[in-house]
């Protein structure tokens, strides 16, 4: 199954950027730049990578990528990610970036958004895989800080296509940021919204109405709100789960309880994704394979959520068409 799992054909949807840096470059970059981490080595790191929930992994992330710097930095992060994820047969990747992060230690925005840029570019031309960019607004941050970075980004505006919130959720919920949201919908930007992670259903109903999210990132807690979970069903509301991410920070135990098989089940569109596969031990290939393996899933199965990845994705209907006709039509 792993090599069903590994040939076939996938987007991925949900993905910081900021949360690929393996250990190795974190020491490289950290070296470089002549820049201190908390940790002795690449081992010491990983063995940190122990999180007891969402803000523990949160404070690890935002220390560690502080190593990220100039524009080859965020070019070298965003190429080593594509090279990875070509090699899992994803082919076509829809990746999130967390401006304030580094505008708050005065790295500009454009030394960002063109490292990110030149990167996403190469990855179509040397490695074949499409992609987009997302930039996303930190909630434990003011929504008038999240306006400021919608403004900063202005003259950027080419490079990416959507707006979406992450960072600690609970007591951060999407109604603080109707303004700032409204204001990116105006200008054109597709909206997705981190909700129901370990924020409650309410969140992923606040994303919807106050938001307008075209797209819910986690929404495993909507399992707890029937009436929810017929909406999301009918509505057809793209969920971009993050099956390993969920465990390692313990919204669920145990693989075996997540919910993502009743979440099929209930007619959800699910899709599998990596979240900050270096924290939470694994790409996109291996949230399938612990998936399949808690679940038993088939290959009709894992056929169907690699489709809904690109049916949720904002390629246009006939690109969506060309990578769907890639998949394995049927299977035993
Ligand atoms: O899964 C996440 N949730 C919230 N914020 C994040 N920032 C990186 N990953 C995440
Ligand atoms: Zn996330």
């Amino acid at each position: 199954m792993d090599e069903f799992i590994a040939r076939l054909p996938k987007a991925e949807l949900h993905l910081h950027i900021e949360g690929t840096l393996e250990p190795e470059l974190a020491f490289q970059l950290a070296d470089k730049n002549r820049m201190k981490l908390p940790f002795t080595s690449v081992e010491e790191m990983r063995a940190a990578f122990n999180f007891s929930d969402l803000q523990s992994f949160l404070d690890l992330y935002y220390a560690s990528v502080s190593v990220v710097c100039s524009e080859e930095d965020f070019y070298e992060l965003t190429l080593t990610y594509l090279k990875k994820a070509a090699s899992q047969n994803v082919k076509h990747a829809e990746i999130f970036f967390d401006p304030q992060t580094h505008t708050a230690r005065d790295i500009p925005m454009g030394t960002i958004v063109h490292g990110i840029s030149a990167a996403l570019k190469d990855g179509q031309s040397q490695l074949g895989i499409s992609s987009k960019l997302i930039l996303s607004f930190l909630r434990h941050l003011s929504a008038e800080s999240a306006m400021e970075t919608l403004e900063q980004a202005a003259p950027f505006r080419d490079h990416f296509i959507g707006v979406g919130l992450d960072s600690s959720e609970l007591g951060h919920p999407p109604s603080q940021f109707v303004k700032v949201f409204d204001a990116a919908r105006q200008q054109g930007y597709h909206v997705v919204c981190h909700a129901g992670e370990e924020g409650p259903p309410e969140y992923i109903t606040e994303a919807l109405d106050l938001l307008h999210a075209e797209r819910i990132d986690h929404g495993v807690r909507c399992m707890e709100d029937p009436e929810l979970v017929k909406r999301l069903a009918a509505e057809q509301i793209p969920l971009t789960v993050c099956p390993l991410s969920n465990v390692r920070l313990r919204v669920f135990k145990t693989m075996k309880e997540h919910t993502l098989k009743q979440m099929m089940d209930a007619g959800l569109l699910v899709t599998v994704n990596s979240d900050d596969p270096p924290y939470f031990g694994g790409y996109v290939n291996e949230n399938f394979a612990a998936i399949q393996d808690a679940f038993d899933l088939s290959q009709n199965d894992l056929i169907k959520l690699a489709r809904n990845s690109f049916e949720a994705s904002f390629l246009t209907d006939k690109e969506k068409q060309t990578l769907i006709a890639e998949l394995p039509t049927t299977s035993v």
